[in-house]
C-alpha cells in the first residue's frame, strides 16, 4: 500500500487532535509517511502540532510530523489535503449568529445569513489555497471540509471547473446513519443510504441493510415517536440535542424522507428563532466547551509527555470519515459516500450547476455518483430557492455586487423579507470589513 504525505489546512482546528486519533488507529487502511500541520495561527498550530509529535511518537513512530505557518512547506509534494479553516476564527462565527438575531434573524453559522458571510469570508482563503496547493502538488486530492462547504463548493467549482480532484464533503450525513444505526441497533457499515439535496439541506430516501431491506420506515416510526438522539449522545451540548429532538418534528410535518437535522432552520424559522438566545450562541458554547477542552487536554498531554491516559482526544465520525473517505480513493475502494458534486443530471429535474449532496462511489477517479431521477415538487422547489441564495452569493462575491448580495439573502428562507435582508447585509458588511470584498 502506498504511504501517504497528507497536510491538515487549519491544523489548528478543534477538530484536529480527533483527526489525527482516527489516522492513527487506520493505519492498515490508509498508510502515511508525513503528515503536515498548516494554519496561519501560530500559537494554536503550535499546541495541536505538539501533541501530534507526541501521539505519532507513541502510535506511529515512522511517521514524519510536522507543524508550520509556512505555505511552502505545507503544500509541497503532496497526496491528499485535508482543509477545514475557519477565516476568521470563532470571533467571526460569534458575528455570524449574533448580528442577524440582533435583527430578529436565524443566526446560524452555516445557514441563513450567517452562513452567506461565512460564505464570503471563506471563498477568498480556499481559492488562495487551491492555488498554492496546485502550484506545488498538481496531483494532491483536496478533500474539503471548510464551511459553509455549499457555497465553497459552488464557488471552487465556478473557479476551477477543470479540477476533478477537488471533493467537498460533510460529516453530518456519516453522523446521521451512526445514530439511526443505534436505533434500531444495526451496524452502520452494514446499511447503505440513498440521499439528495444540496449541503446541510437535504433528505434519506432509502437505508437498505444487508439484506436490501429498506430500514427507512422503521427508523421513521421510532423518530416520530420521540427521542431521537445524536449517537455520541453524552458528548453533545443541549443545542445538539434540541437539534436532534426537531426532526420528530419534521418527520410528523413531511414524512417522505428523513431530514438533514439542518433543515429546521429552513422549515420553522420562526420558532427556531424564539429558541436562541442573542446573547448566547453556539460560539459560546464552543468555545466554554470543545476549544477549551481540546487545547486543556493537548497542553496536558504535552506537559506529561504521553497521550496513552487521554480519553478526551478521540475518534469521532468527523474524524474516521475523513480518514476513510481517503482511503476509500487511494486504494479504490469504491467504498459508498455521501458527498457534494456538481449535479450534472443526477437529479434529473434539476439544473446541471447545482453542487447537490448525493450517496456516490469513491475510488481512485473519484466520486461516482448513483443517479436519483424525478424529485417531487416540494423537494425540488426548497431545492431550486436555497440554490438560487448559494449561488447568488458566490455570484456577489465574484462580482462585488451588492444587489446580488440582497437578492441572495431575500430569497433565504430564514430572511425573505427584502427590509429585513437589507438591514441584515448593512450590519453584516460593517462587521466583516477587512474579509469581504467591496459591495457595490
Ligand atoms: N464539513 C463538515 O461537516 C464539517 C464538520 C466539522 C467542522 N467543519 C469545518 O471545519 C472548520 C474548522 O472548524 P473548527 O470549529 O475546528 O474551527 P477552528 O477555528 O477551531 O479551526 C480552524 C482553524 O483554521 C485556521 N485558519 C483560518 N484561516 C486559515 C487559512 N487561510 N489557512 C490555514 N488555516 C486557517 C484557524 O487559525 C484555526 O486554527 C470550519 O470551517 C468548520 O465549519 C466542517
Ligand atoms: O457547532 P459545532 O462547531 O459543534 O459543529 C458544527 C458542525 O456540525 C456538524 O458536524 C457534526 C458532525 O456531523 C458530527 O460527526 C460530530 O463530529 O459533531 C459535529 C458537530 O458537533 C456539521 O456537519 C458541520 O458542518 C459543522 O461544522
Ligand atoms: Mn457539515
Amino acid at each position: 500500500m502506498k504511504k501517504n504525505n497528507i497536510v491538515l489546512v487549519g491544523g489548528g482546528s478543534t477538530w484536529t487532535p480527533g483527526i489525527l486519533k482516527a489516522m492513527t488507529t487506520h493505519l492498515d487502511q490508509f498508510a502515511l509517511n508525513r503528515v503536515v500541520l498548516y494554519d496561519i495561527n501560530s500559537d494554536r498550530q503550535a499546541v495541536i502540532g505538539q501533541f501530534a509529535e507526541i501521539l505519532f511518537q507513541e502510535e506511529a513512530p515512522n511517521v514524519e510530523v510536522i507543524y508550520t505557518t509556512d505555505k511552502a512547506v505545507a503544500y509541497n509534494d503532496v497526496d491528499f489535503v485535508f482543509c477545514q479553516m475557519r477565516t476568521g476564527g470563532f470571533d467571526m462565527r460569534e458575528q455570524d449568529e449574533k448580528v442577524p438575531l440582533s435583527l430578529g434573524v436565524i443566526g446560524q453559522e452555516t445557514c441563513g445569513p450567517g452562513g452567506f458571510a461565512y460564505g464570503l469570508r471563506s471563498i477568498r482563503d480556499m481559492v488562495e489555497m487551491v492555488q498554492d496547493v496546485r502550484r506545488l502538488s498538481p496531483n494532491a486530492w483536496i478533500l474539503n471540509y471548510t464551511n459553509p462547504a455549499a457555497i465553497v463548493a459552488l464557488a471552487l467549482d465556478k473557479l476551477f471547473p477543470d479540477d476533478t480532484r477537488i471533493l467537498n464533503i460533510c460529516d453530518q450525513p456519516v453522523n446521521l446513519m451512526r445514530s439511526y444505526a443505534k436505533l434500531i441497533d444495526r451496524d452502520v457499515n452494514t446499511l447503505e443510504p440513498e440521499y439528495f439535496g444540496l449541503n446541510h439541506f437535504g433528505w434519506f430516501t432509502a437505508i437498505y441493510d444487508e439484506n436490501g431491506v429498506d430500514v427507512a420506515t422503521e427508523i421513521k416510526d421510532i423518530v416520530k415517536n420521540g427521542g431521537f438522539r445524536p449517537v455520541d449522545a453524552e458528548q453533545r451540548d443541549q443545542s445538539w440535542l434540541d437539534t436532534y429532538a426537531m426532526v420528530e418534528d419534521m418527520l410528523n410535518d413531511f414524512p417522505d424522507y428523513l431530514p438533514n437535522t439542518y433543515l429546521q432552520y429552513y422549515l420553522y424559522p420562526d420558532y427556531k428563532l424564539s429558541t436562541l438566545d442573542p446573547n448566547y450562541t453556539r460560539t459560546d458554547e464552543v468555545r466554554k466547551g470543545r476549544e477549551q477542552k481540546v487545547f486543556g487536554e493537548c497542553k496536558r498531554i504535552v506537559e506529561n509527555g504521553t497521550a496513552r491516559d487521554s480519553s478526551v482526544v478521540h475518534n469521532d465520525a468527523h474524524g474516521d470519515m475523513m480518514v476513510e473517505v481517503a482511503a476509500s480513493i487511494a486504494n479504490n475502494l469504491r467504498k459508498t459516500y455521501i458527498v457534494i458534486v456538481r449535479n450534472d443530471g443526477i437529479v434529473s429535474n434539476l439544473d446541471d450547476d447545482v453542487m447537490i449532496e448525493v450517496a456516490a462511489s469513491l475510488g481512485k477517479n473519484g466520486p461516482h455518483p448513483y443517479a436519483v431521477g424525478n424529485i417531487d415538487t416540494f423537494y425540488k422547489a426548497l431545492i431550486e430557492n436555497q440554490h438560487g441564495f448559494e449561488k447568488l452569493t458566490v455570484e456577489a462575491y465574484l462580482e462585488g455586487s451588492y444587489t446580488k448580495a440582497l437578492q441572495a439573502l431575500t430569497l433565504n428562507r430564514t430572511v425573505v423579507d427584502a427590509k429585513k435582508a437589507r438591514k441584515v447585509l448593512d450590519k453584516l458588511i460593517e462587521a466583516n470589513k477587512g474579509y469581504w470584498p467591496a459591495l457595490n
